[in-house]
């Protein structure tokens, strides 16, 4: 692959017509965006970042009725990036977009803003970082700091105009079912094992009926990253029952829930024998996890070849 700068002949480019002026490297022949990496900053300013973050995580633990600030970044560094449409090389996390009213303000984006307000500050400390970067750094945080494995990552994005925001709706619809689920991840390229394993982050956090018109968390765990989601989608006893805000959902004797696109894993064959195999297994799971989110965060960018990911130390291991 060959790069230059001229992206003006490139029909795919989402940067045509000023590229030039914003001096971005686009591939010619995928139109894909190219990373440039602040060559000034090494690993040890990112795992700044990273520290700042996840000691943020730490100190506000009180969001969200205890459940803390860890599940929202990774809905923000997974909905900042689930943009991305392989058939035109548009969205993703590259130009940081999310930063935008148009984006942020996606009814698919309810209750985000929180997320956003959350890394202001962070933002503000090390301003030097752009927002892709940022967002996705703090989706990696999140998932290392709840015991998630570790998640390699690299650094590149480049902050993109207003005028490339993507138009809203290309988030996923929570009612789909088991093909619905299979055919909007072919936008991204992911197969059965990316999309089965992705979900599987529904072990954090929980649905709110004011963001989504759902309630309730998928498991009891829901600040640690665990196979739990997928343990709970076998194993309880779940009802198809209409919530407050007259959706259907799936509830259990204990509270939890799952999405219509969550049960469509039950439902179909392949799908169910990934679940399983994650149920039984967590390493497999994390493993898994970890390929198809490295994947997601870079949905849309290619990274030169000499550009290795950095592996970030928890706070733990830092002690
Ligand atoms: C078919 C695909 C998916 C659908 C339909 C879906 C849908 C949803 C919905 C409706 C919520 C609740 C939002 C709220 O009410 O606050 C949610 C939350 C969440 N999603 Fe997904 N999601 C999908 C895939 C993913 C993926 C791929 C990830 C990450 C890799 C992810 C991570 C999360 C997390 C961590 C939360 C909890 C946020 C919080 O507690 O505030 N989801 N998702």
């Amino acid at each position: 692959v060959s790069f230059n700068y001229n992206a003006d002949n490139n029909p795919f480019n989402r940067n045509s017509g000023n590229a030039k002026k914003v001096g971005v490297l686009t591939s010619a022949v995928a139109g894909l965006n190219v990373a440039i990496p602040n060559k000034s900053k090494s690993i040890k300013d990112y795992q700044n970042v990273y520290n700042d973050i996840a000691e943020k995580i730490r100190e506000e633990d009180e969001f969200d009725n205890y459940i803390g600030y860890g599940p929202i970044l990774v809905r923000i560094a997974w909905h900042s990036s689930g943009t991305f449409d392989k058939n035109n090389m548009t969205g993703g996390s590259f130009g940081g977009t999310m930063r935008f009213k148009k984006e942020i303000n996606d009814p698919s984006n309810a209750g985000l803003k929180q997320a956003d307000e959350f890394l202001a500050p962070i933002y503000k400390k090390h301003s030097w970082i752009s927002h892709g970067d940022l967002y996705t750094l703090a989706g990696v945080t999140a998932v290392q700091e709840a015991q998630g494995p570790k998640i390699p990552w690299r650094p590149g994005r480049v902050d993109q105009p207003e005028n490339t925001t993507p138009e809203n709706g290309r988030l996923p619809d929570a009612t789909g079912d088991s093909s619905y689920v299979r055919n909007y991840f072919g936008r991204f390229g992911f197969n059965d094992t990316e999309i089965v394993a992705l979900i599987g982050a529904h072990c954090l956090g929980k649905t709110h009926l004011e963001n989504s018109g759902f309630e309730g968390p998928w498991g009891a765990a829901s600040n640690v990253f665990s196979n739990e989601f997928f343990v709970n989608l076998l194993n309880e006893n779940w009802k198809l029952q209409k919530n407050a805000a007259g959706n259907e959902q799936y509830d259990s004797p204990k509270g939890y829930m799952m999405l219509p696109a969550d049960f469509a894993l039950r439902q179909d064959n392949k799908f169910l024998k990934l679940v399983k195999a994650y149920a039984n297994d967590q390493d497999l799971f994390f493993n898994d996890f970890a390929k198809a989110y490295v994947k997601l965060l870079e949905s849309g960018i290619h990274f030169p070849a000499d550009q290795k990911p950095f592996i970030f130390k928890t706070l733990d291991e830092q002690e």
